[in-house]
């Protein structure tokens, strides 16, 4: 991206605060030119000094110069520090309003693509952050180079450069040629640095990532004794991030260096000059100080400029990343003109579906079944046959390579992606719970839902009583509950929620068994006259489905009800009577045999 195309994406970020940018260019302008205020009253009061000294005048005569030069020098000084508050005070606002808009935009556009995004390398947590962070505050950077600083540093310096040459053109001569060299020198700086950038920057995200995945999977961590494992991986990205960091500040103080000495040549040039045409009576003694501090006004705002180029570049790289954020609207979840709507039955068709993740993991192959609407369908298979897949292609979370899915007839891509989802309830094996208290997190299944019904959704989830026995009941913190509690929370929020089509992906997979049973009765009763979609490995679960299918390795192997499937002696059959076998089925019969033996004894 050149530096012109980034300042074009800025410009409608920009835009709205025209006029401020305006009034803070015009303060900073003034302030320049008040900045060359100093040479004017220098050179003056050196030479009526001289004059009153030649003359045989004293302190006597010369206190009227004295208040006079004071109360000027004063009164600037006033009037700058209200125009350079101005200044800094306007020129942060706008870069303050200006990064929460581009950060919020980041924000907006994250939530609108598809989970495609996210499984992006460049796209994984800590990364995207970083890459959001460095983005805003490189690009605030050069929002406050380009639209507040540059003009006023080059209005200063070339300002201050006309005042000298029409001075003495031998001295603006002099200063003249020492710029040549500071801007060869600045580009050489930024140019050397731009690599290291890029480098510093892949190692930042990293780091960041680094640091998130210890946070997120820091139980695993302790349980192995993994400690000082994770802390050698993160010391080695630690140690590339410091060696990049100090070849940055490396080559920044050996330019920095090189400047400053140029610089001083112009300095002492300038000095020699002058005080050999004062000598030579062309000019008076107070046109030394006039020199040296106008020329000073010319390399001050020039000194600026390997900063400003440095960040122009530091922009050049973030805001790539940044820009491509924004810019992925291919993984914009798609809007359809088709919406659900009261008429929508939940019948899904798939036609010889093919799905390969971004990944690359060929994850579906020429998978055709149906699921009928009001009923309940059950997938089975080993782990990793795609089942889960299935129900992140019918939630559009993923388009199929190839092959058709329709909704009601109509090829699913033609719906609304957001009004679909209103249709759905997703309850997964592992359901994120947010931070926040179980009130929260259940009302997150209908925002406008009253206390009464959160309560009612809690009982139907069997949590109810058990966020009683809670010291904070309802207000306690959700991240706190067992697993089992997190996974009834997120089934009352389906209750709560209360869609036409169920998905249920391992819903009770870490409840226990009585809990099991509990949410099974409820389960049954929300499915009466809804399209519901189980995936379980548990069979009890499935085998009163309406219809079966059978997945292995990404193919539909068998169909058809559990009886039906039994019957065919196939996978089915292998995955059941291997379940039973896990079970101990037969020991477990004996026990209620004799259990029932014993019953019918006491009674008889
Ligand atoms: N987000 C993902 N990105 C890349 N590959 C994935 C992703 N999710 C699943 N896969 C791969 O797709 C294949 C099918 O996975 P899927 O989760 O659908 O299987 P499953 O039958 O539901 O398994 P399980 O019973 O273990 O949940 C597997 O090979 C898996 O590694």
């Amino acid at each position: 991206m050149s530096l012109w195309q980034i300042i074009q994406r800025l410009l409608p970020f920009v835009r709205p605060y025209r006029r401020l940018v305006i009034a803070t260019l015009l303060l900073t302008l003034v302030g320049s030119l008040a900045a060359q205020v100093n040479p004017f009253v220098l050179r003056y009061t050196v030479d009526t000094v001289q004059g009153m000294l030649d003359k045989g005048q004293g302190l006597a005569e010369g206190w009227p110069l004295l208040a006079w030069v004071s109360g000027l020098l004063l009164g600037k000084e006033i009037i700058n520090t209200f125009i350079q508050f101005g200044q800094k005070y306007y020129g942060e606002k706008i870069r303050i309003q200006i990064s929460g808009v581009l950060a919020q935009t980041a924000v907006s556009k994250i939530l609108s693509y598809q989970l495609g995004f996210f499984s992006d390398d460049g796209n994984q947590t800590g990364k995207l952050q970083t890459r959001i962070d460095r983005g805003v505050e490189s690009l605030m950077k050069l929002v406050q180079n380009f639209f507040i600083d540059i003009m006023p540093l080059f209005a200063n310096a070339i300002v201050a450069l006309v005042v000298i040459f029409l001075n003495n053109k031998w001295v603006g001569l002099v200063a003249l040629a020492v710029l040549p060299v500071y801007f060869w020198l600045s580009y050489a700086q930024a140019e050397k640095l731009q690599g290291v950038r890029r480098g510093l920057q892949r190692l930042r995200e990293e780091k960041n990532h680094g640091l998130i995945s210890i946070i997120d999977s820091i139980v695993v961590i302790k349980s192995f004794v993994r400690e000082q494992y994770e802390g050698q991986k993160q010391a080695s990205v630690q140690s590339r991030l410091e060696g990049a960091q100090l070849l940055t500040r490396k080559t920044n103080f050996r330019f920095d260096g090189l400047k400053t000495f140029v610089e001083q040549i112009g300095v002492v040039a300038i000095i020699v000059l002058t005080a050999y045409l004062v000598l030579g009576r062309q000019i008076s003694i107070g046109a030394i100080m006039f020199h040296i501090l106008l020329f000073n006004n010319v390399s001050a705002p020039i000194r600026q400029l390997h900063r400003i180029y440095d960040e122009m570049n530091e922009a050049l790289t973030y805001s790539e990343g940044f820009f491509a954020i924004l810019d992925a609207d291919d993984q914009r979840e798609r809007p359809g003109q088709l919406e659900p709507g009261e008429n929508l039955r939940g019948q899904f068709e798939l036609r010889n579906v093919n799905f390969t993740y971004p990944s690359g993991t060929a994850a579906l192959h020429d998978v055709s079944l149906r699921i009928q609407a009001g009923k309940t369908t059950a997938l089975v298979g080993l782990s990793g046959a795609g089942k889960s897949t299935i129900i992140t292609l019918l939630c559009q979370f993923y388009r199929p390579d190839s092959g058709d899915i329709l909704l009601d007839g109509h090829p699913l891509a033609q719906y609304d992606t957001f009004a679909l989802r209103q249709e759905i309830g997703l309850v997964l094996q592992k359901n994120h719970i947010f931070k926040g208290t179980i009130e929260e997190n259940i009302r997150y299944g209908d925002f406008t839902a009253t206390q009464a019904q959160i309560e009612a959704a809690a009982k139907q989830a069997y949590l109810h009583d058990q966020i009683l026995d809670l010291p904070r009941q309802y207000e306690s913190d959700a991240q706190q509950l067992s697993g089992g509690q997190q996974q009834r929370i997120a089934i009352a929020r389906l209750f709560l929620k209360n869609p036409p089509i169920i998905f249920l992906d391992e819903p009770t997979a870490s409840l226990d068994a009585i809990a099991t049973e509990q949410i099974k009765n409820s389960l049954d009763a929300i499915k009466q006259g809804r399209t519901v979609v189980i995936i379980s490995h548990s069979l009890a679960q499935i085998v009163d489905s309406d219809c079966i299918y059978v997945m292995k390795k990404g193919h539909m192997v068998e169909s058809g009800t559990h009886d039906e499937l039994y019957a065919k002696h196939g996978t089915y059959r292998e995955i059941f009577d291997a379940s039973a076998r896990s079970l101990n089925i037969e020991k477990l019969a004996k026990t209620m045999a004799d259990d029932g033996d014993e019953v019918l004894d006491t009674a008889s």
